[in-house]
C-alpha cells in the first residue's frame, strides 16, 4: 500500500482485452491515473501480452494465465498475429480463467476494476467482492451501439448508412443486421454490468451525441476520457530506421501509410486489389503487410502479384510484421493514411491530421469508417454489393484524397482536427480522475497486493 500528501493511493486494476488495439488506450489511461499520484496502477494481460510492453510508468502488472489449449499454446495467448480461426477459442480459453481473474482480485483487493467491453464476467467476479467496476470502452462503441440500437428499430433513420460487405477471409457477410443486433445485446450485457459510469477513448466532437445517446439508453454517465494516443515510440530496429529513412527521400504530403491494424489479415482478393489500386494511383505508399505467425505459406513477393515489388520501387514499401505507426502519420511527407480505421488508428489520424482513405474490413470498422466520413476527414473505398474491393475505385480515392484539386478539404479539415486535437485530453482526465475517486471510495477494497508482479 503506498501513500501520497492525500493519504493512501487508490488501488486500480485494469483488465484489457488481449489485443494490442485495447491494451495500449487502457495502458495510455494507466499511465496518465498513475501520473495523478492519486493511484496505484495495475494492468492484468497474459504472458504473451506483457512481455512486449516496453513501458512501466510506475504501472505493475499481473500475468493472467489462461488454460493451455492443444490448439492455442500460451505464446498465442494474444491476438497479434493470430490466425482468424483461432480467434474464437482464444475468447473460449479466455472466458475459461474467470477463476484465475478471481483470485487476482482476492489477492489484489482493487478499490476499483476497470474492465474491456469483451468479458461481462470481469465485473460479476468484483462485484462478489463488493469491487466496484467501471467498462472502459476503447472503440468507437457510443456509435456503433447507437447504430446497433436504432437498426433493432425499423422506421427509424438510421444514423450511418451501413454497408454489409462478404469477407472473403471470413466467407461469409461480415456484419448483416442480425449480427450487429447479437453484437448490441453483448455490448449492452457489458456494458449493463458496469456498477456506474463507462470511460470512453474519444471526446465529444467526435461521439459526443452518441456518448449523450448512450447514456440516455444504459442510464449510466458516460465519461470521454480524450483520444489517449500514445507518445510514438523510438525507432525500434534497422529496419524501421531504414524506412523512416526512405520516407525522409519523398516528397512532403506525398506518400501514403497502408496498414491494418495488428490483428487483421488481408484475404487475397483483397490483397490483390489493394497492390493494383496503389500502383494503378501512381502516388508514393509504404505498405504494412501481416500475415499470420504460424501456417505462413508465402513469402512477401509470392503473395504480391507477379513483377508488382519490381514495378513499383521507385514509389513504393512493402513491409512485413510492425511499422513505427505514430513516427511514420506524425512526418511531414505523409499525405494520406489507407486504414481500415481500428479506432486507435482512426485516432491517430486525427491526431497526426493525416486525412484517411477508409477501407473498414469487420467488427466495428465500418461505423468508425462512418465517423471519419462524418467528421470530414476522409473518405470510404466502397465495397460492391458483394463486398468485393475494386483497385479502380481505391486508386481513385487515394488521389482525390491525397493529390486531387477537391481533396483539399479533406486535407485542410484533417490539419484542423489536428491543432483542435492538441488541446483535448488533459481537462477530460481531469473531470475523470474525479469521478474515479468517487468510486473507489464506495468499495470494499483493501488496495493490499499479495499478488506476483511482473
Ligand atoms: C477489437 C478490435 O481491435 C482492433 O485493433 P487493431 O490493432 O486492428 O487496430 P487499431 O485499433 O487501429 O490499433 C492498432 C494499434 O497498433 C499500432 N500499430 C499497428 C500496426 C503496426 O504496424 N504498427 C503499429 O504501431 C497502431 O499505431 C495502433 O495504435 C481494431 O481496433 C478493431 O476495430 C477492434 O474492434
Amino acid at each position: 500500500m503506498t501513500m501520497n500528501r492525500f493519504g493512501r493511493k487508490q488501488t486500480v486494476l485494469m483488465f484489457p482485452w488481449l489485443g494490442h488495439g485495447h491494451i495500449s488506450p487502457f495502458l495510455e489511461l494507466a499511465k496518465k491515473l498513475s501520473n495523478t499520484n492519486l493511484f496505484d496502477i495495475y494492468l492484468c494481460s497474459t504472458p504473451a501480452n506483457l512481455k512486449s510492453i516496453k513501458t512501466s510508468h510506475g504501472i505493475q502488472f499481473i500475468e493472467l494465465n489462461l488454460p493451455t489449449l492443444p490448439e492455442l499454446p500460451p505464446h498465442l495467448h494474444t491476438t497479434n498475429g493470430l490466425p482468424s480461426h483461432l480467434m474464437p477459442v482464444l475468447k473460449k480459453a479466455f472466458d475459461m480463467a474467470t477463476d484465475e481473474f478471481s483470485d487476482i482480485l482476492k489477492a489484489l483487493k482493487p478499490d476499483l476494476l476497470i474492465y474491456d467491453i469483451i468479458q461481462p464476467w470481469a465485473p460479476v467476479a468484483a462485484s462478489a467482492l463488493s469491487i466496484p467496476s467501471v467498462v472502459f470502452i476503447t472503440t468507437s462503441v457510443a456509435a456503433t451501439m447507437v447504430h446497433f440500437h436504432l437498426s433493432n428499430r425499423p422506421g427509424i433513420a438510421l444514423p450511418f448508412s451501413t454497408i454489409y460487405y462478404r469477407s472473403y477471409e471470413y466467407g461469409k457477410v461480415v456484419k448483416s443486421l442480425e449480427d450487429m443486433r447479437k453484437d448490441e445485446d453483448f455490448v449492452m450485457e457489458c456494458v449493463n454490468r458496469s456498477s456506474y459510469l463507462v470511460l470512453v477513448k474519444s471526446f465529444k466532437e467526435i461521439e459526443g451525441k452518441y456518448s449523450d445517446y448512450l447514456s440516455v439508453l444504459t442510464d449510466k454517465r458516460i465519461v470521454p476520457v480524450g483520444p489517449l494516443v500514445a507518445e510514438p515510440s523510438p525507432v525500434e530496429d534497422e529496419e524501421q530506421n531504414s524506412v523512416m529513412q526512405w520516407l525522409e527521400t519523398k516528397a512532403v504530403g506525398s506518400t501514403v501509410f497502408v496498414s491494418f491494424g495488428s490483428e487483421y489479415f488481408l484475404s487475397d482478393h483483397d490483397l490483390e486489389e489493394i497492390a493494383y489500386g496503389l500502383e494503378i494511383s501512381d502516388v508514393n505508399f509504404i505498405w504494412v503487410l501481416r500475415f499470420p505467425k504460424v501456417e505462413r505459406k508465402l513469402g512477401l513477393s509470392e503473395a504480391l502479384p507477379l513483377g508488382f515489388l519490381e514495378r513499383v520501387k521507385d514509389k513504393g514499401l512493402v513491409i512485413e510484421g510492425w511499422a513505427p505507426q505514430g513516427k511514420i502519420l506524425g512526418h511531414k511527407n505523409i499525405g494520406g493514411f489507407v486504414s481500415h480505421c481500428g479506432w486507435s488508428s482512426a485516432i491517430e489520424a486525427m491526431k497526426y491530421g493525416v486525412p484517411v482513405i477508409a477501407m473498414p474490413m469487420h467488427l466495428d470498422q465500418p461505423i468508425n469508417a462512418r465517423l471519419v466520413e462524418e467528421v470530414g476527414i476522409g473518405m470510404e473505398v466502397v465495397r460492391d454489393e458483394n463486398g468485393r474491393l475494386s483497385r479502380e475505385k481505391m486508386a481513385a480515392v487515394v488521389r482525390h484524397v491525397v493529390v486531387s484539386k477537391l481533396g483539399e478539404v479533406v486535407r485542410e479539415t484533417a490539419k484542423k482536427m489536428s491543432s483542435d486535437l492538441s488541446m483535448k485530453g488533459e481537462e477530460e482526465i481531469e473531470a475523470a480522475v474525479v469521478e474515479l475517486l468517487q468510486l473507489c471510495s464506495l468499495g470494499g477494497g483493501g488496495g493490499r497486493s499479495e499478488v506476483g508482479e511482473v
